[in-house]
């Protein structure tokens, strides 16, 4: 094979392999079985040995680099990722309502999305490669863990527009993914995790990006940085165009017309809750129109068009189970 020949092979192999990781983590809708998607990445992995030049970082190989960090370098984040004021019962939750239709009056929609319990990233993309990706930290500086970032699977590594834009989600550790990986730490006699967000923050901190490749991470987006260079006018735009670029968002959003829409999500959520297969910690509710966001504006760390309703703690009510029980 000349190298013509095999650049346009390497090329071809990279985008189909592209094509299916995003099916498969994204879409949840593999084409293929997977042991021919194994098979494709192996000629990948032969021919990038035989022509390194080739080797470019938004092929699927580059997933997994072998290189263990020194440390994390710190990064500042070009907007601040805010923190969630909380809501804890209805009358909390129609008190935000109440400030929100005082500052913009009653003509806007909410979008209430899950609170996924997991662990606050921030994704930059220029030209539509992944480029860098970090920690929430303080909200205003994090921690490059690009190298372990890229390791999630469902996070893409090109995306299927050449935008430069920053993106915002949260990494987390699928229940059951937690559960195998406790079972394994209790046989080595280690330590086990309280919970899938330690065990998310756990292993995207970890020096070593083989670990975080081994743990079974994933992501779902909920948010873009800078709206600005896009033209979404809305929350709920802003995820569509999400999806378009291929990140995996949360499908449970609902768009809801008015609070008592938003307290029949909420109140619907807290039964299913049980049954999914990742922890959430609450409901996020969002006035939906970027504009009206403006006129709210927020306090020096959260929106005042976003509040949290939050849950019970699980274990909370785990132990008190325990208690009635002994
Ligand atoms: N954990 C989540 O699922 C989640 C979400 N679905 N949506 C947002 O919206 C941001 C945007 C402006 C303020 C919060 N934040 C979320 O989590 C954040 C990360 C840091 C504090 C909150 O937990």
């Amino acid at each position: 094979m000349d190298l013509k020949t095999a650049e346009a092979h390497v090329r071809d192999l990279q985008n189909l392999l592209n094509q299916y990781s995003y099916e498969y983590h994204v879409l949840d809708k593999p084409s293929i079985p997977d042991a021919e998607y194994d098979t494709l990445l192996r000629e990948l992995i032969e021919l990038e040995e035989k022509f390194p030049e080739m080797v470019t970082p938004d092929s699927p190989t580059q997933r997994v680099g072998g290189t263990i960090l020194e440390m994390f370098e710190k990064v500042e984040h070009t907007s601040p990722m805010l923190s969630l004021g909380n809501a804890f019962n209805e009358a909390d939750l129609r008190d935000f309502d109440r400030k929100v239709r005082q500052a913009v009056g009653d003509n806007f929609s909410y979008v209430c999305e899950l609170k996924i319990d997991g662990l606050a990233v921030s994704l930059r993309y220029e030209d539509g490669i992944f480029v860098r990706g970090a920690t929430r930290g303080d909200g205003t500086v994090g921690e490059d863990i690009t190298a372990n970032l890229r390791t999630i699977k469902s996070i893409p590594i090109r995306l299927r527009e050449p935008m430069t834009l920053e993106v915002r989600g949260e990494a987390f550790m699928p229940k059951k993914s937690f559960e195998a990986l406790n079972n394994a730490k209790l046989e080595r006699d280690e330590e086990p995790f309280a919970n899938p967000r330690n065990a998310a923050a756990g292993s995207l901190r970890q020096l070593d990006t083989r670990i975080a490749a081994s743990r079974n991470l994933d992501i779902f987006l909920y948010g873009i940085g800078d709206a600005g260079n896009t033209n979404a006018a809305s929350h709920s735009e802003g995820l569509d165009l999400l999806d378009r670029l291929g990140f995996k968002t949360n499908k449970e959003r609902k768009k809801c017309a008015n609070i008592e829409e938003v307290l029949e999500y909420v109140e619907g959520w807290v039964e299913k809750r049980p049954n999914l297969p990742y922890d959430i910690d609450g409901i996020v509710i969002k006035v939906d129109s970027y504009e009206q966001q403006e006129q709210l504006g927020r306090t020096a760390k959260s929106p005042r068009w976003a509040i949290a309703f939050k849950f019970p703690a699980e274990e909370v009510v785990t132990k008190l189970k325990n208690i009635e029980l002994s």
